[in-house]
């Protein structure tokens, strides 16, 4: 939870920026585009992507561009806090450019540790540049140095979750896992990495300031171009939250075995199937996200037949001794990587996106062979999504059968086990360890 006296707590910072805040010489232009960035992430979902590539993000140096990507970042993780502290100090509302340039420097002072001059006096220049704008530059100058004199006051880490969110968690996981969510909420993640087998994940670690997760997935303490990592050229690695690895061990897909991966882009989890040694076939709807797979399988050296095609017009006769359903979702439980995923879903999201995987668990019901299995998994903290969807295949299709998960078998923290089997992981769950992405994760046998 943030801290009740001194407000946010100050984020690690990723290393172009040490290097930059340090001398403090990132103008005001990368400020500019940190607003452009948290104002695109707050509109849509796709918004803060979209807006990494415009003119004002990519015209900018390579260290003032990651500068306003952490400031953005760093703002979407501790949206309420920045606003509690600014609320209290705002009579009236004033204009959204204004709050957006406030919120970027205190998203520099508060969290990322940026010289206060620096913040505050770019947020000054900030306002003086428009004309809509002028005329409460003198505002903008009291209230950012009044927060720097006397401090942030309390804050509350649940308000940085919207309230129909944060209304949600509470009912589904109760009081003290909504603070435990919260809190992994206002926490920039480390980066996992997946190794093919028979590398070395103690020698990657050690290459890489990692150290090797349950179920042998690298957390390294690295920032930066991936592409510049140790075993990046050599392909032995892939990025991968250790969340994220755990559906293909419960899948277990084995040598010599076919497999089917009905959602597949952008491919970590094909390339986890390709690596058993399992003959696998993956399928996505979108031929710009399965890019990413082919450039991984061509790195990796790893192989798989892809088709772009909605999973339940595939054609193809085949049935396959293991099938993987990594469902379309709202993705809550990807908000430690992808904060603005909490501000761009929408209530109404969760029941469309219900009805998509009932649709799709159908058909991948379809494709498992006799004797075969099935696993569901999707990256999303709604129970609608997860618990409530094999509740009703599992009535739908009476061939098939939970088997039980055993979380230290797959690399999951022992309380995601649910009494049913399943798998829910919290991204509050290994929190010594710096969390993990939610997941709910299931599987099915055929046993008819
Ligand atoms: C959660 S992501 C999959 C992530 C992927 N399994 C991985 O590990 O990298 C869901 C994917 O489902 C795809 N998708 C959505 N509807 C689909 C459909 N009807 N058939 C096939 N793919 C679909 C989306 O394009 C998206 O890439």
């Amino acid at each position: 939870m943030a801290d009740k006296a001194r407000g946010p707590r100050r984020e690690p910072k990723p290393q172009e920026e040490r290097v930059h805040d340090e001398t403090a010489d990132i103008g005001v232009e990368a400020r500019v585009a940190a607003g452009v960035l948290l104002n695109a992430a707050l509109i849509r979902r796709g918004g803060l992507d979209e807006a990494l590539a415009l003119p004002a993000v990519t015209a900018l140096p390579g260290p003032d561009r990651a500068f306003a990507r952490a400031v953005a970042m760093a703002a979407l993780r501790r949206l309420g806090e920045i606003d509690q502290i600014l609320d209290r100090r705002l009579q009236k509302r004033p204009p959204e450019a204004i709050r957006t340039i406030m919120r970027v420097s205190l998203a520099q002072t508060l969290v990322l540790g940026t010289p206060a001059f620096a913040a505050v006096s770019t947020a000054v220049k900030l306002a003086e540049r428009e004309v809509k704008t002028r005329p409460y530059k003198a505002l903008v100058n009291a209230v950012l140095r009044g927060i720097e004199r006397e401090g942030p006051g309390p804050t509350d880490a649940v308000g940085n979750l919207p309230d129909w969110i944060a209304a949600r968690w509470k009912q589904t996981y109760g009081d003290a896992a909504l603070q435990g969510l919260a809190q992994a909420a206002t926490e920039e993640p480390a980066t996992d990495l997946s190794l093919k087998p028979g590398e070395d994940p103690e020698a990657l670690a050690a290459l890489v300031e990692g150290e090797v997760l349950p179920g042998g997935t690298v957390r390294t303490g690295m920032r930066g171009d991936v592409a510049t990592w140790p075993g990046y050229e050599d392909g032995i690695w892939w990025v991968q939250d250790a969340a994220a690895a755990v559906p293909v061990r419960l899948l277990a897909p084995q040598a010599g075995e076919t497999a089917l991966d009905m959602c597949a882009a952008p491919g970590g989890k094909t390339l986890q199937i390709a690596a058993s040694g399992a003959s696998v076939a993956a399928l996505d709807r979108s031929d710009a996200r399965l890019n990413r797979l082919r450039q991984n399988l061509g790195r990796t050296g790893l192989a798989a037949e892809i088709a772009v095609m909605p999973a339940e017009e595939w054609l193809d006769s085949r049935t396959f001794d293991a099938v993987l359903l990594d469902a379309p979702c709202t993705a809550t439980g990807t908000f430690r990587r992808n904060p603005e995923v909490l501000r761009t879903t929408k209530p109404a999201e969760v029941g469309k996106l219900a009805d998509v995987q009932h649709r799709l668990l159908d058909a991948a019901a379809e494709r498992v062979a006799p004797g075969g299995r099935l696993v569901y998994c999707v990256c999303s903290l709604e129970r609608e999504e997860g618990e409530t969807q094999i509740i009703a295949f599992l009535r739908r299709n009476p061939a098939f059968r939970t088997a039980p998960a055993d979380p230290g078998a797959v690399g999951a923290p022992s309380e995601a086990l649910t009494p049913e089997g399943w798998l829910r992981i919290l991204p509050s769950m290994w929190a010594d360890k710096g969390g993990v992405d939610g997941f709910f994760a299931a599987r099915l046998d055929r046993v008819g």
